[in-house]
């Protein structure tokens, strides 16, 4: 069985090397809908695949890249230091921006987070299944597991800035990620 939870951010990008010109060359923004669906083989205690509080980390995530700009981490440096002076809320990516972009490395963390989470309420085997990204109305990406093939990067490629981590509730919560740490969830009483 599948379950979908939808989480938005208003983003700002450039998206290098389209086709579109006003994408390529200027900088704009999206009211992006993001919609994370997860699949398991069995319901918990709650007849639930998984409880959508426990995506809390995912929502922390997805709201790191809220008022935010996405840099390429292939721009020029002379870019990179303009974003960097001007913007506090600023992402550096390992891949462009563009919905695909943001469907393959949103992939990548959440199922990263998914796999570091431990279920207390008689989970069966969770995993991530697709993640869709919205970047308008009209116009999507859909990732699943087997895209992953398409890219190579890792955990660490991606760059939140202070601006960000500021406003982080739980601040260690990303280093915990890239050392692997669980996160543990109480059993329900
Ligand atoms: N495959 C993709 N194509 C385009 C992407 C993308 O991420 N993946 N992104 C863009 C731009 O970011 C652009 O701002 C959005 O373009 P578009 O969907 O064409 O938006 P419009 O509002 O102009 O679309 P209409 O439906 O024609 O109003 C471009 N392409």
């Amino acid at each position: 069985m599948n379950i979908t939870k939808i989480f938005r951010f208003e983003g700002a990008h450039i998206v290098r090397g389209c086709s579109s010109v006003r994408c390529r060359e200027n900088i704009h923004g999206h009211s992006y809908r993001v919609e994370v669906s997860l699949e398991s083989d069995r319901l918990d205690n709650g007849f639930m695949v998984m409880d959508f509080s426990l995506l809390s980390k995912v929502k922390v995530l997805i709201d790191s890249f809220d008022h935010s700009y996405s840099v390429w981490d292939k721009e020029s440096e002379e870019f990179m230091q303009m974003v960097d002076t001007f913007n506090k809320r600023h992402v550096t990516m390992p891949i462009s921006p563009s919905a695909e972009g943001y469907s393959l490395l949103l992939f990548y963390v959440i199922d990263r987070i998914i796999k570091n989470t431990s279920f207390a309420n008689n989970e069966g085997h969770v995993q991530l299944f697709s993640v869709k990204v919205h970047e308008t109305e009209t116009g999507s990406a859909t990732c699943f597991a087997k895209d992953m093939e398409m890219v190579f990067f890792d955990l660490n490629d991606l760059k939140f800035s202070e601006g960000i981590q500021k406003e982080w509730k739980t601040p260690t919560w990303w280093h915990d990620l890239l050392q692997n740490k669980v996160f543990e969830n109480e059993k329900p009483i």
